[in-house]
């Protein structure tokens, strides 16, 4: 309309932005809507307008300012298309500023090393199994070809982490070697809808109705995906809280200190639900596209694993190294921080809204209500951050850089994960396990992509990543780390 036309017409953008928010459902389902935002940022500046109440920005003193603790801006409806449960939030579909408060603090003792003291040694388990696997099923000598789907094994591994740290035991997906429950398809399936319903919160609105949500969550009675899941999470948190009854004193791990702290049986449920989105489909994609620079990049790969292989001299093969070993080795703390920065794993617009009152950005108003994005994407490619190479996967940036470059790469750096009140519960988990894995990897097997042209089949943006098909060849280095 007229009036919400004028109510942000100070702010540049597409004209048909100001008028309807249909232009920016097609973007969103591009497939690459995280290139798209940033040619707006690069093209009308750094608080620009996508839509008739929604801006975007790459101004990270302003996402600070809106994510500080006692920031008042709230998310925006945009989170309500992630609840996956008709009577409750989970901590990432949560708006309200206080039950996002309540939910996060019962939560946040489970992922911190004191309440869940085998955390550690949980993810060694699931890295052993892919070890093995490789080992057993995908060594492949001379013409003797046993292609390995890695980005299938790298999200079997991350599903299985999350799993098994949220509820005490890992789904199986690498032992199992396969997509259990039909989880990866499911969400194939479904993220396009839901990026839809991200993109356009009128549809969420409507299917928010208690009567047509009922139908719609994902229910503990489907066979396969997220529902199938979900009743399996139920079953697992059900026998947990039977066993706390009766007496029995279980495992201390996240799940002891969720219940502990106060949550539902369905709560706990749904959250682990969140946490394989929030979790696993992140973790993946940095995995992956660590392991695409570094088998694409020759100077990176041998300085890699000459690096390892120096380190692995003081750690046995039958020893997984200790996540603390892992983060002081200069030149993997190089690399795993340049895939975080060069592929960020969350390019949702992750919106919020200003408060009551309104606000100013650079002495233009924002009225309450407007929505405000994030263009990550663009958030990781400044030249003035990063240098004027920042379009190419180079680790070295991080370690030439002057402590004043350093400490401003770092702060940028610091906003993959969120900062503030919205800071990502699971930052240790994820970076326990990219370092490992990189490592253990690398001492342990020589890789090839099997496509370099194309080093991954599909690779779609929908927020998240959607990727498929990274085939490699690998071989066993039977030298490497003794
Ligand atoms: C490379 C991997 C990861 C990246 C880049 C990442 C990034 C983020 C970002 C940007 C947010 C803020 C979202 C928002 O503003 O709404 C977030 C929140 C969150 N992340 Fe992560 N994440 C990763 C891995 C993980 C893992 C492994 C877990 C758990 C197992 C996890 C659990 C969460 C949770 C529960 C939240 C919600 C926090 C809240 O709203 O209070 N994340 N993450």
């Amino acid at each position: 309309s007229v009036h919400s036309y004028w109510r942000l017409r100070h702010f540049k953008g597409p004209k048909l932005a100001a008028w309807t928010d249909l232009w920016y459902v097609k973007l969103s389902q591009s497939g690459k809507a995280h290139l798209l935002l940033g040619e707006l940022v690069d093209k009308y500046g750094n608080m620009c307008r996508i839509g008739t109440n929604t801006l975007l920005t790459d101004d990270e003193d302003f996402i600070r300012k809106m994510n500080a603790v006692r920031s008042e801006y709230s998310k925006s409806e945009w989170y309500n298309a992630l609840k996956m449960d008709g009577n409750h939030h989970n901590i990432l579909s949560e708006t309200d500023h206080a039950g996002h408060i309540d939910l996060r603090n019962k939560l946040v003792n489970g992922y911190a090393g004191t309440n869940n003291p085998n955390f550690e040694s949980d993810v060694d388990v699931v890295l052993w199994d892919v070890i093995n696997l490789i080992n057993d099923k995908y060594i492949s000598q001379g013409p003797d070809l046993k292609p390995l789907d890695f980005s299938a094994v790298m999200q079997y591994f991350t599903l299985d982490v999350v799993t098994s740290l949220s509820l005490g035991k890992a789904f199986g997906y690498v032992r199992q070697d396969k997509d259990i429950y039909n989880y990866i398809q499911t969400m194939w399936e479904n993220f396009p809808v839901m990026n839809f319903m991200l993109a356009y919160p009128p549809v969420v609105r409507f299917l928010n109705l208690p009567a047509i949500q009922k139908n719609l969550v994902p229910s503990v009675k489907d066979r396969t995906g997220l529902g199938k899941i979900k009743g399996v999470a139920f079953d697992t948190v059900k026998q947990r809280f039977a066993e706390k009854q009766s007496g029995k004193e279980g495992k201390i791990d996240m799940m002891d200190s969720f219940i502990k702290n106060g949550l539902s049986e369905s709560q706990i449920a749904d959250n682990t639900l969140a946490q394989l989105l929030a979790g696993s489909d992140t973790t993946v994609a940095v995995l992956r596209a660590t392991f695409v620079h570094i088998v694409s990049n020759p100077h990176v790969y041998h300085h890699l694993q000459a690096e390892c292989d120096e380190v692995a001299r003081t750690i046995p093969m039958d020893e997984i190294i200790p996540y603390q070993r892992a983060t002081s080795m200069p030149y993997l703390d190089a690399c795993v921080k340049e895939s975080l920065r060069y592929h960020p794993a969350a390019t949702g617009l992750l919106p919020r809204v200003v408060p009551k009152g309104g606000d100013y950005y650079n002495g233009k108003y924002l009225p309450p209500g407007t929505v405000i994005g994030l263009a990550q994407w663009n958030m990781t490619r400044k030249n003035k951050v990063y240098g004027e190479d920042c379009e190419v996967f180079r680790p070295e940036r991080w370690l030439e850089a002057s402590p004043e470059k350093l400490a401003r790469m770092e702060k940028s750096h610091e906003l993959l994960f969120m900062t503030g009140r919205h800071r990502c519960l699971g930052e240790r988990i994820a970076r326990t396990e990219l370092y490992k894995m990189t490592f253990e990897v690398l001492r342990r097997f020589e890789l090839a992509s099997m496509n370099p042209l194309r080093p991954i089949d599909q690779s779609v943006n929908y927020g998240i990543w959607m990727q498929r098909g990274m085939w490699m060849r690998v071989e066993r280095r039977d030298g490497g780390g003794k």
